[in-house]
């Protein structure tokens, strides 16, 4: 196969106050999230100015990326196209179409599979090309890299300097805590071929950071940024709950790593470093929280190397032993019912 761009895909985010709103629909259409959740979360992006970090962000990974591309000799145009906000994906993959683009490889700002972090990006793809009609591009999707080594490894210089700036006299009181977003325990339970795929990689990231950092400490992985009607159940238990129980347990210090994100977006600048260090607070509990990998270079190249599997033939560097794939199987990660219209 040859293909002839790259493309970032993101889930995009709002970058001023009267954005916000049309942002969030655009997420929540047709999910069945409450009115009262929406208008709460609104507030942690106008806490920010209205404005999200996520697409400065993407804009600084392709900027590096193209310069380790044209180090590495990778002479393709690239581009950026997002599932819930400017610059959306149809408007990217019309654009290719009018470049003259015909065959394109996609890197999704998602480690992990499962419906959200996988499936719904092939489903952006699916659609942008529909809507953009005769002459779009294929776009393919690079594969799911939880265990690759650049992802692995400035997650776990984080965490290393995150400890670093805890008290060193309560080690043996502290303990890591990972955290990634939760989904319903229903999309859960269909992640991947056999279920159960994006827990069980987020189980085995936690593990090789924490075996990297900092193997004497015990650790936990938990979840954050829930949300859907309460009466649907998500996965469990959420980060703060968690640290109520950590600290009646004679835990004095955390470290918390949000090993479920590549960048210090939203939910990662609001439900950490304000919700959860606020709990910590409120529990007398030392917090810190690692960094994602952002533009680390290990990172940046670790997209250079998913590229030059598909079109160098390179083996794929893995810490993990999970099976990965290049196409994804159709019938995993299924889309959720939806209500309302879609
Ligand atoms: C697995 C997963 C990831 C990680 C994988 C990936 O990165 O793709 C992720 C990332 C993100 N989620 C984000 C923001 C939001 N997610 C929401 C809602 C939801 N997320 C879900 C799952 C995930 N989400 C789910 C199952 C829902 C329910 C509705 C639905 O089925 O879609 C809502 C609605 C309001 C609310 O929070 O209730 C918002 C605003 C941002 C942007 C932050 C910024 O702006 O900087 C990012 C990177
Ligand atoms: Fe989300």
């Amino acid at each position: 196969m040859v293909y002839d761009a790259f493309v970032l895909l993101s889930f995009g985010g709002p970058e001023h106050p009267d954005e916000v709103m049309p942002f969030l629909r655009n997420v929540t259409r047709g999910r069945g999230i409450p009115e009262e959740r929406l208008a709460e979360v609104a507030e942690h992006y106008y806490h920010f100015g209205g404005v999200s970090p996520i697409n400065q962000q993407c804009r600084d990974l392709l900027a590096a990326v193209r310069v380790d591309f044209a180090a590495n000799g990778i002479g393709l145009p690239t581009y950026w196209g997002n599932r819930n906000w400017q610059p959306m994906l149809a408007d990217t993959v019309a654009q290719m179409r009018d470049d003259g683009i015909t065959s394109a490889l996609g890197f999704a700002t998602s480690a992990y599979g499962g419906y959200s972090s996988c499936r719904q990006y092939w489903e952006d793809i699916a659609q942008a090309r529909e809507k953009v009609g005769p002459g779009a591009p294929a776009i393919t999707k690079l594969r799911q890299f939880h265990d690759h080594p650049g992802f692995v490894r400035p997650h776990a210089d984080a965490v290393r300097a995150a400890l670093a700036t805890l008290d060193p006299g309560r080690r043996a009181t502290t303990r890591l805590v990972f955290t990634a977003h939760s989904i319903p325990v229903s999309m859960a339970a269909t992640a991947g071929p056999d279920g159960g795929r994006y827990e069980a990689q987020l189980q085995e990231t936690a593990a090789l950071v924490h075996a990297a950092a900092a193997p004497e400490l015990p650790w936990d992985l938990v979840w954050q940024s829930r949300s859907g009607p309460p009466q649907v159940p998500w996965l469990e238990p959420d980060v703060n709950d968690h640290l109520g129980v950590l600290a009646g347990k004679g835990v004095t210090d955390v470290v918390v790593s949000p090993v479920g994100f590549v960048s210090d977006h939203l939910e990662v600048i609001w439900d950490l470093d304000n919700e959860a260090r606020d709990t910590a607070a409120r529990l007398g509990l030392g917090y810190a929280r690692a960094a994602t990998p952002g533009t680390d270079p290990r990172f940046v190249a670790m997209v250079t190397e998913l590229v030059r599997e598909r079109t160098a033939g390179v083996a794929p560097q893995r810490l993990g032993t999970l099976p990965v794939w290049d196409e994804c199987p159709a019938a995993c990660c299924p889309a959720p019912q939806r209500r309302g219209t879609p």
